[in-house]
């Protein structure tokens, strides 16, 4: 791979950390006993990574001659965040630069021009869109996107509006080699041979977001995108350099500071769930790879361009492929966290959660969350009966019988249609949905 960049991944591991010993700064802070006070009088400029809220993971893809070094950094990365941007990942400057270029061309369009492409029908090849759950979602965001498959196949060449179509080509012919990369570095940091998830397929099934956040006349009233996981296996983004993504790491938002010719690439629901291992129920990080939630704050004064590549599975056999955690990742220690699904479920069970926020799709698969789900609707139940010694073994149908609002009752219609199939009736609550489920 060819080095187009010329950020040092020095300069950029010091201010951002990804090689960073926390600890050991941690720890001569607190020897210091003087606190922050003590560190402005000696004269500090710069915030230490500790006290920083913008310390996603960079990773240099050129940075060392050890591969196992840049492997050690992406296991890092991608089970502690879910997060990391990459620099030296060989896409050039001047493709990043014309595929923002394209994004916004298109989003600037004259109005009567750019209508033609409006729809909401997600069979089309290429479509323009003001928020994909406008009418499901929770509160509507401050953004327009196209969206544009771009493998298998391609839309054909006059379905794409000039203004974009070449570069959305180039970009993504770069992305399909950077997503192949990208996945032997997964695979080894999994411990697997370096081709075993392109030979699954992960890369097989490609779509690009071209996002346009217009500036927001309030922009603390709504958001660019609401907090949410991503679908599929993983995701490239690119992002101007107006700044507003966000991430969620340890109940903190944390900033994923645009660097100029970085990438960001963040691990969603299915590399998740086909990856996961368990410890104990009641560590809420117990998962391997995370599907971490992320946002992204309205704009002020100026249109901010993001541009998403979501490698996913290939829609054809949407019933017959069914996913389930790699057999090599699950031992007698780490047993199995997700039941089978196959892709047409799991769409129609993310299009649900959606819906509830800070909810993932994935928690409906975990074989222990249905236990907990019932144990939480049972919680619910004493709760709303005042009197929580009351507590039997919950069954479903005692669970129904209880008039919860609109969202919890239709969730746990589709629990109840889970738990009739699988036979799973009762059990003990495991922490997380637990949780989900008083704070709602
Ligand atoms: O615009 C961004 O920075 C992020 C967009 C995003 O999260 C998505 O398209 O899933
Ligand atoms: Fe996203």
């Amino acid at each position: 791979m060819q080095t187009t960049m010329s950020i040092s991944s020095q300069e950029v591991n010091s201010a951002n950390g990804s090689n960073y010993d926390r600890q050991s700064e941690l720890k001569a802070f607190d020897d210091s006993k003087s606190g922050v006070k003590g560190l402005v009088d000696a004269g500090l400029l710069k915030i230490p990574p500790t006290r920083s809220k913008d310390d996603i993971p960079i990773i240099d893809l050129q940075g060392t001659t050890h591969r196992g070094e840049v492997v050690e950094n992406v296991r890092h990365a991608a089970e502690n965040w879910g997060f990391f941007q990459i620099i030296n990942h060989g896409i050039p400057k001047r493709v990043l630069d014309e595929i923002i270029d394209g994004v916004r061309g298109f989003h600037e369009m004259e109005t009567e021009e750019k209508i033609k492409y409006y729809s909401r029908d997600h069979k089309k090849p290429f479509f323009y869109v003001s928020n994909f759950h406008l009418f499901t979602g929770d509160a509507a965001t401050w953004c327009d996107s196209f969206l544009s498959v771009m493998a298998p196949t391609r839309p054909q060449s006059e379905e794409v509006p000039t203004v974009c179509r070449e570069i959305l080509s180039e970009y993504s012919d770069h992305i399909i080699k950077l997503g192949f990369t990208l996945l032997e570095l997964f695979s080894e940091a999994l411990g697997l041979e370096p081709n075993h998830l392109r030979n699954l397929g992960c890369a097989q099934g490609l779509f690009l977001l071209g996002h346009y956040y217009p500036p927001c006349p309030e922009p603390e009233l709504t958001l660019g995108a609401n907090c949410h996981t991503d679908a599929g296996f993983f995701t490239i983004l690119l992002q101007d350099l107006l700044g507003g993504l966000q991430v969620l790491h340890q109940n903190d938002w944390v900033n994923v500071s645009p660097i100029p010719g970085a990438l960001v690439v963040n691990i969603s629901d299915l590399l998740q769930a086909r990856f996961v291992t368990i410890k104990p129920i009641y560590l809420v990080t117990n998962d391997k790879f995370k599907s971490a939630h992320h946002r992204v704050l309205a704009p002020k004064g100026k249109a901010r361009i993001s541009v998403g590549s979501f490698f996913r599975p290939f829609n054809d056999g949407i019933e017959s492929i069914i996913y389930r955690p790699i057999k090599e990742l699950v031992s007698e220690e780490n047993p199995c966290v997700y039941r089978d699904t196959n892709l047409k479920e799991y769409v129609a069970l993310r299009a649900k959660a959606v819906g509830m926020s800070g909810t993932s799709a994935l928690d409906v698969f975990k074989v222990e969350s249905m236990k907990a789900l019932l144990a939480w609707a049972y919680l619910y139940v004493d709760l709303e009966s005042n009197d929580p010694r009351k507590a039997k073994e919950p069954t479903i149908f005692k669970v129904l019988g209880v008039n919860f609002s609109g969202m919890i009752k239709d969730d746990l219609s589709n629990i109840k249609n889970i738990c009739e199939t699988t036979g799973e009736g009762s059990g003990k609550a495991a922490g997380r949905m637990m949780v989900i489920g008083v704070a709602e």
